[in-house]
């Protein structure tokens, strides 16, 4: 709403599950092009907070807050009554990719652009000119185009992660908020999705708010990370600081789980060359042509 409101404010925010609490009294602010890594080990609170934030599940009642640019998602443990609307600016991305598999990866980017339309129209396949055109761009820039036609399922862990971010894009999402988009891709799909992801910050400005349990893609990836443990907040602060003692001192013996020793990381020779110069092309060709 506001031009200063943060991307995402999240204020005194907890949940209960039973004796469990997945997350506790969690405040945290971030601001519209900000990149900020979700950390921490199994069960920390990652999803639960993730998905509180993105308005997919109320908090515990009587305290808490969240907000969206400015607009509320959620209060006192209710959603806001037009949550919808806030959830528009909102490009969800989760480890199972979330496509219809059925459907061709146009329709599934297509699906992006329901929120400005009624379900209906898009239940029956009649999406605008306008339309068609922005997930033709959106498959261009993600590098996928000649998938379009396939069915989601056809497609590798890797393009259909891709797929999804085109959804996002296609929706004209402000925020990516994405909870452990890499987890089920080989090391070199991942490099691929975390190229993108932090490649569409850049040159759109799309914020970014992505759980990981790899800390060193948070560190490649990400200006600032904030790390969970057992539902609190433990660090939040520049991912450089977060080097092999420190991250023992935040978790002692299960810092292992996010150190990974052994597994490829991302390395450094990040993809970005001709690859992505002919990506972006050929979505600025789409973008003339029609
Ligand atoms: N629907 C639920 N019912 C009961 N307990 C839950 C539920 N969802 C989460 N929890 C518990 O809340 C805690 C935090 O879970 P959460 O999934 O948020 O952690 P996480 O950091 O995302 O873990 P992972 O990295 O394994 O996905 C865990 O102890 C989990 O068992």
């Amino acid at each position: 709403m506001n031009a200063t409101s943060p991307a995402l404010s999240v204020r005194n925010l907890s949940k209960s599950y039973g004796a469990v609490t997945a997350v506790n009294a969690v405040s945290i602010s971030i601001a519209a092009g900000e990149r900020v890594a979700l950390i921490g080990a199994s069960g920390s609170g990652k999803s639960t907070l993730i998905r509180m934030a993105s308005g997919l599940l109320e908090a515990d009642r009587d305290v808490g807050e969240v907000r969206i640019f400015g607009e509320l998602v959620q209060a006192n443990g209710r959603l806001a009554s037009d949550v919808r609307m806030v959830r528009r600016r909102v490009g969800l991305i989760f480890q199972k990719f979330n496509l219809v598999n059925r459907l061709s990866v146009t329709t599934n980017v297509l699906i992006g652009s329901l929120g400005r339309h009624s379900s209906l129209r898009g239940l029956l396949g009649l999406f605008s000119k306008e339309d068609r055109h922005n997930a033709r761009i959106a498959l261009a820039e993600v590098g996928i185009s000649e998938h379009a036609k396939k069915r989601a399922e056809q497609l590798s862990g890797g393009q259909q992660q891709r797929a999804a971010i085109a959804r996002a894009l296609v929706q004209q999402a402000e925020i990516i908020v994405a909870d452990e988009p890499i987890a089920s891709l080989d090391p070199k799909s991942a490099k691929r999705v975390m190229d993108l992801l932090a490649e569409l910050n850049r040159k759109k400005g799309i914020t970014l708010l992505v759980s990981l349990h790899q800390v060193d893609y948070a560190r490649a990836y990400f200006d600032r990370v904030i790390a969970m443990r057992q539902g609190t907040v433990v660090f939040d602060g520049p991912a450089d600081r977060l080097t092999p003692s420190f991250l023992t001192e935040l978790y002692g013996a299960s810092a292992e789980e996010l150190i990974l020793p052994g597994q490829s990381g991302p390395g450094t020779d990040f993809e970005g060359g001709i690859l992505d110069v002919q990506r972006i092309r050929a979505a600025e060709d789409i973008a003339r042509a029609s």
